[in-house]
């Protein structure tokens, strides 16, 4: 499992492309018949992939990572799948969680099992973050995502915001998480930009095209860089970095947050003219 470690800023600007992309993204999340996990020190946040094609479980072992018995003993989980119809079975209450649905796992929670429901196999996402209390698992359907519409045609900017762990929806310790879907022919999301000093955040792109890419751009407002991103890739996005991207083509993204607070709008927002 790849472990990513926290940087300052100051040392973030003098990376090159090699350095950014070894400390702020992540690949490889989906593949076929496993079970993927990241941990970043980013708020502890640990970013996960499973892509059933026989029965997969979280790792019972989980000692030198997290310091607990199992994975999930001081820890929440949101999981939103991104494939056909599938299946987790926790405790062993059964959930089926179809394509871009989401389900709550609270703290306390010991076996975890991931199951495809066709043939298509389920590719379920998961952020886990620290939590101080066991609360209730929960599933959440897109209609019950609270959806909110931002930007427009004319600046390319156009999506809706589906906002599966959100404090209206289901109650979290930490986490929220959503997933962004443009409209046809936009292509910038989170433009204009902001920052939450208070937070972390991570971005998974997916439903791309294999030759689309995304430029997400990252980093302190006035030293920008970007990482190429391709279909499956997650970036991590430390407290004091922007995050945006712009597509060559469709995509859609997930983002999840852990930190001081949960109040979605607390955003530092940046005006793009202010850039650098
Ligand atoms: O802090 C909030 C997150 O960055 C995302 O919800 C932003 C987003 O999905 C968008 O504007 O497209
Ligand atoms: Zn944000």
């Amino acid at each position: 499992m790849q472990i990513y470690r926290s940087l300052h800023p100051d040392h973030a600007k003098t990376l090159d492309t090699e350095g950014l992309r070894k400390n702020f993204l992540v690949q490889g999340l989906f593949q076929p018949g496993t079970l993927q996990m990241a941990y970043s020190h980013e708020d502890r946040m640990i970013l996960l992939g499973a892509m059933p094609l026989a029965p997969l479980t979280l790792p019972a072992e989980t000692k030198p990572l997290t310091g607990t018995d199992f994975l999930l003993q001081r820890r929440e989980l949101g999981l939103i799948n991104i494939g056909g119809p599938g299946r987790v079975t926790a405790d062993g209450v059964a959930y089926d969680i179809g394509t871009e649905e989401a389900l709550y796992l609270g703290a306390g929670t010991r076996e975890v099992m991931f199951e495809s429901l066709t043939e298509t196999p389920a590719q379920f996402y998961g952020n886990s973050a620290p939590a101080h209390k066991s609360l209730p698992a929960k599933k959440i359907t897109q209609a019950m995502a609270s959806p909110v519409s931002l930007g427009a045609q004319e600046t390319n900017n156009q999506r809706v915001i589906y906002r599966f762990l959100h404090p209206n929806v289901v109650e979290t310790c930490q986490l929220l998480m959503g997933l962004t879907r443009l409209a046809q022919g936009s292509n910038w999301n989170t433009m204009p930009p902001h920052t939450h000093d208070r937070r972390c955040e991570t971005y998974l792109y997916f439903d791309m095209d294999p030759a689309t890419v995304v430029f997400h751009f990252m980093g302190e407002p006035q030293e920008t860089r970007h990482l190429v991103m391709k279909n499956g890739d997650a970036a991590i996005s430390p407290p004091w970095s922007v995050h945006a991207g712009c597509g060559t083509g469709r995509y859609t993204f997930i983002w999840c947050m852990a930190g001081e607070n949960q109040v979605f709008e607390d955003m530092d927002m940046i005006a793009p003219g202010s850039l650098l």
